[in-house]
């Protein structure tokens, strides 16, 4: 790998998002024959990485995708994704969203709220609506990534779900799910199941959309485990004649490594700081969630001590680890940063004037190829009228 990401440094500099094609398809096959046996859509979740290109990739494999808006309409499209494998989600839904989803045929929804089915979703169209419930089941995660108890803005109560299946049970397919992301245990999953299976009992509902949130190991927690899940979901699974998903952390994650430079190591009183090209502006999840990344100096030739590895932004915020052990770098070493194929570059920003970085695809066969050039800083005003 060492040699891998030099090589790709030295070709199209730093910093680089790189993303390995062998560890993709070995993630997405995974997410893929979970549930192949029963009618299952597996979609990819847009929000945790949009680069046509690696969706281009899941598309060829059968995936569909998960989408908030136009602009993740546009990544599919691009991608080559058919708008009948296509899943509209989104808390915020707007008229004129709805009309542009149906001129490009968008074929599923999830109708947010009890709010939203009567705003937008009272007459026909060619949409398939799925309600999106919110089962008040904690997902055991990180707080702001956890959405399945009552108090979170996500989804229609159990009663608000049955209000409208009593009068509109005709306009409504399927009910949707999503508790949560980077969950690592089953139970919440099954628990949510289940409870959302009563409800369809009731009304004969056929089709159900699980949702993503399947959890990776970052640090010390276990990936949530496939064959658990598949064995505790699956009885009720089959009463469904469609189960659709969509996975983004899962499938992304594992894949991609973000690789920089380091521009600075200072020692204060207190600290030893490794100082990057890249800060919150690339890799936002740590001073987000404080979520823990991997990371690697590639040249191992330092001595080990205890590090703060931080961005170049004006923000004591702006850190990519804390008080993690690593080989001393020198200013221009490489390091990566692991686990940063999902809501990585997705949530990437241009805080501070900085700009974002390329992606890079190691293909299967070990050739490069660039997926997305380095923004220019000229490009950063170009749409600023002064
Ligand atoms: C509605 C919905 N579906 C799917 C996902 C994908 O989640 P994950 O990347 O955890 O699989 C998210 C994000 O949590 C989401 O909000
Ligand atoms: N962006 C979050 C996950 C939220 C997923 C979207 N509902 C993360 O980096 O972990």
């Amino acid at each position: 790998m060492k040699e891998k990401f030099e090589n790709i440094a030295d070709i199209y500099g730093t910093p680089v998002y790189v993303y390995f094609e062998d560890i993709l398809l070995k993630r997405a096959k995974k997410v893929k024959e979970v549930f192949e046996d029963l009618n299952f859509l597996p979609t990819v979740a847009v929000k945790a990485n949009n680069n046509p290109a690696l969706l281009k990739i899941l598309e060829e494999m059968g995936f569909g995708a998960d989408i908030l808006g136009e602009g993740e309409l546009l990544a599919c499209t691009l991608a080559g994704i058919s708008p009948d494998k296509i899943v509209w989600n989104g808390n915020g839904k707007t008229f004129e969203q709805k009309e542009y989803m149906i001129k490009n045929k968008v074929k599923y929804v999830n109708v947010d709220s009890f709010e939203e089915f009567n705003y937008l979703w009272k007459e026909e169209n060619n949409i398939e609506l799925f309600l999106r419930v919110n089962p008040d089941i904690d997902a055991k995660t990180h707080p702001y990534i956890s959405t399945g108890l009552k108090k979170h803005k996500f989804g229609m109560s159990f009663t608000q779900a049955e209000d409208l299946l009593k009068k509109y049970s005709e306009r409504i397919s399927g009910f949707h799910l999503h508790i949560g992301s980077q969950i690592t245990e089953v139970l919440p999953f099954k628990e949510a199941l289940e409870k959302t299976y009563e409800l369809a009992k009731k009304y004969n509902i056929r089709k159900i959309n699980i949702g993503g949130g399947w959890g990776i190991k970052y640090k010390s927690e276990n990936e949530l485990d496939l064959n658990i899940l598949r064995k505790e979901l699956l009885p009720t699974l089959k009463n469904f004649d469609l189960i659709i998903n969509e996975i983004g952390r899962f499938i992304f994650a594992p894949a991609g490594f973000l690789l920089t430079k380091v521009v600075m190591v200072k020692k204060t009183e207190t600290k030893t700081f490794v100082v990057t090209e890249s800060g919150m502006n690339h890799l936002i999840r740590p001073a987000l969630y404080g979520a823990y990344h991997e990371i690697e100096v590639l040249d191992k030739s330092g001595p080990v001590e205890k590090v703060d590895v931080v961005g170049p932004l004006c923000e004591s915020g702006d850190f990519l680890a804390k008080d993690i052990e690593l080989n001393l770098p020198k200013i221009g070493d490489l390091i990566v940063v692991k686990n940063a194929g999902a809501y990585g570059f997705s949530m990437a920003n241009n805080y501070n004037g900085t700009t974002q970085p390329a992606e890079v695809l190691v293909k299967k066969d070990g050739s490069l190829k660039l997926i997305r050039k380095k923004q220019k800083v000229e490009e950063l005003f170009s749409s600023c009228i002064i």
